[in-house]
């Protein structure tokens, strides 16, 4: 199975972020989305997640070489900013949550499993979510999409706000779920990129395009990664 993008374009207004962007994601694999602030990385995401609509081009899955469009169920998002109701307690949200889609899960667990699965304490799952630190939203944002194990698992900027023992449960919370699902996570920090991708796509100047897997670990691999997002458009012209 792959996620296929295909030719797409998306502006806002005047201001073209996608320009004919290509590129297969396939199933079993996790992908690092780098590219600089503002280079259209959550809106890629959101343009995957049907959030926002695409002004031109596809995106479809294909499997066994039949493409098809995909439902917005088929696609997990995780936002940078947790999304969570803030009149719920965390063990009222992932009941919820369960209640909702149960249809779609595998081995459904109890609420305070996959609770516990992220770390939120016995004494903390009563509480209200607004009560909640940015992290712990981030915590329960991510298991409540991670449980579903959508076939498409969209990450941005995941690991940011854990903890050192939350980042490393979460890093192999997503190592467990690639064999099953298309895994694409957005983030700045390229070492999170080395130790968890198999491969690396940069979205710049509105194109994507991927280093190929075995350059990964090179030791040139972050000058190389800087000089491609680098543009040389910005030398300074002050002089003249
Ligand atoms: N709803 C919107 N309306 C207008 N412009 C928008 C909208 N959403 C995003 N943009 C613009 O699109 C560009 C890409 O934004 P986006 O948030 O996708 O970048 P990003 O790569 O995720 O950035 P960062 O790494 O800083 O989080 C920016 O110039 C942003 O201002």
């Amino acid at each position: 199975m792959k996620l296929v993008v295909e030719n797409v374009s998306k502006s806002f207004d005047t201001k073209e972020i996608i320009k004919e962007a290509s590129f297969s994601f396939e199933r079993g694999k996790i992908y690092g989305l780098l590219g600089r602030n503002g280079a259209g990385k959550t809106t890629l995401f959101n343009c995957i997640s049907k959030d926002q609509s695409i002004d031109a081009g596809s995106i479809t899955i294909e499997e066994e070489g039949v493409s098809r469009v995909y439902l917005e169920t088929e696609i997990g998002l995780v936002q940078a900013t947790p999304v969570v109701p803030d009149f719920m307690t965390g063990y009222e949200f992932i009941k919820f949550f369960i209640d909702m889609n149960q249809h779609q899960m595998k081995n459904i667990r109890t609420p305070d499993s996959y609770l516990a699965k992220v770390g939120i304490e016995k004494e903390d799952r009563h509480r209200l979510l607004k009560d909640y630190s940015h992290g712990m939203k981030n915590k329960v944002q991510m298991i409540a999409t991670m449980m579903i194990q959508p076939p498409i698992l969209l990450l941005d900027e995941p690991l940011t706000s854990f903890d050192v023992v939350a980042a490393h449960q979460m890093k192999e919370l997503i190592l467990s779920l690639k064999e099953d699902s298309v895994v694409i996570f957005s983030t700045h920090i390229l070492q999170l990129a080395q130790d968890l991708c198999d491969e690396i796509v940069l979205l710049h100047n509105g194109k994507l395009t991927g280093i190929p897997a075995d350059q990964i670990h090179d030791e040139s691999f972050e000058n190389e990664v800087i000089a491609l997002l680098s543009d040389e458009k910005e030398v300074d012209t002050d002089d003249h």
